[in-house]
């Protein structure tokens, strides 16, 4: 991308306003042991999560740990083999209605312009149609370039193109499939910033898979991820925004994802344990569960695991839980999963 575009998305990110508001406007979602096979290789082992309304998540995970599958069963474009995919207590609607995907190539039609490429699939009145998809362009700084053909664009610019043809059909959930992955570092930064700008006023929920760590850490309220088809991580990202990556602890909590994606021992059978709650202490923020382990030779042990406490919240921990622990680097104990 030229340095003038730069600039001009720079100017978009931080100043873009919208009439297309709807306060609270995301769908909540719930996964509840979804399972996806293909053939005898089992991709989401009863994977379950929770995605608030308008939480933001970032998915992670190993190259082929099913993030994708994940985000096609969360459109409808792909069934699940079990386990339920809800949302306000009805299975979710997928792809079409409120929930919209983006993928790491814009897929624009090349023998379409730009306005009409965002506006496939609108209905109305062609003046109308034209308006909204001109209106969804000025969000993502694209106006002026609504009459061109899709192939003068720039691949950040085809990006945001994408974007605005999601943005026009004010989706509720926004399934975003690793869209920044083929941009340059310098671009990614700046659509990181748009994309934040929008959802802020939006609310619409968004899972973002990617696999770059320092993406879902400024952007996502929370990081998932996912590892022989189950959640083994789910990190709360409590930093404010806009997120500062040279902050220590944005580069903190980068890190300790970082290392948990990495540390393929830890996520090791061997390393897990089982082990049922003895205490909770819990303040505004933290909470402590002590927790007895025993490990495969029968040894009994006390381990503690931190978590914050919303996690605990969701969680719905108590006192005699049964639940599966992760020991990482011998001294740190996470709590995978309640059973
Ligand atoms: N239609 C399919 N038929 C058979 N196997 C499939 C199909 N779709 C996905 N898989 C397999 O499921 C696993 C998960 O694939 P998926 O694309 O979800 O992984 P991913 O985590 O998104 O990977 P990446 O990060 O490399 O994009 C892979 O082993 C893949 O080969």
């Amino acid at each position: 991308m030229s340095a003038s575009n730069d600039t001009e998305l720079a100017r978009v990110a931080e100043s873009a306003t919208f009439s297309t508001t709807r306060p609270d406007n995301g769908l909540a979602v719930r996964l509840e042991a979804v399972e996806r096979r293909f053939g005898e290789r089992i991709v989401l082992d009863r994977l379950s999560l929770a995605v608030g309304a308008g939480e933001f998540i970032g998915v992670v995970g190993k190259s082929g740990c099913g993030k994708s599958t994940l985000l096609r069963l969360l459109a409808g474009l792909d069934a699940a083999d079990g386990g339920r995919i809800e949302s306000d207590g009805r299975k979710l609607a997928g792809e079409g209605g409120d929930v919209r995907i983006m993928y790491q190539d814009a897929r624009l039609l090349p023998w379409q312009s730009v306005a009409d490429n965002v506006a496939l699939g609108l209905k109305g009145r062609r003046r109308q149609v034209r308006a909204r998809a001109l209106e969804a362009l000025d969000q993502v700084g694209l106006a002026d370039r609504a009459d061109e053909w899709p192939s003068r664009l720039s691949g950040g610019q085809r990006q945001r193109v994408a974007l605005a043809r999601a943005l026009v059909h004010r989706p509720r959930l926004l399934l975003l499939d690793e869209p920044l992955g083929a941009l340059d570092a310098l671009t990614r930064i700046e659509m990181h910033r748009l994309i934040e700008r929008i959802w802020r006023e939006h609310r619409f929920t968004a899972v973002l898979v990617t696999h770059d760590v320092s993406e879902a850490v400024a952007l996502a309220d929370r990081i998932v991820l996912i590892e022989d088809g189950r959640v083994a991580l789910d990190q709360e990202v409590a930093l404010p925004r806009p997120r500062a990556r040279g902050d220590a602890a944005f580069a903190a909590l980068e890190g300790r994802v970082l290392d948990r994606l990495l540390n393929v021992q830890a996520l090791n059978p061997r390393n897990q344990i089982r082990g049922r709650v003895k205490a909770i202490r819990v303040d505004e923020v933290l909470a402590e569960i002590e927790i007895e382990a025993i490990d495969r030779s029968g040894r009994r042990d006390v381990l503690v695991s931190t978590l914050t406490a919303r996690n605990l919240r969701e969680h719905a921990l108590e006192v005699g839980a049964e639940v599966l622990l992760v020991v990482f680097k011998s001294n740190e104990v996470a709590l995978a999963t309640p059973l």
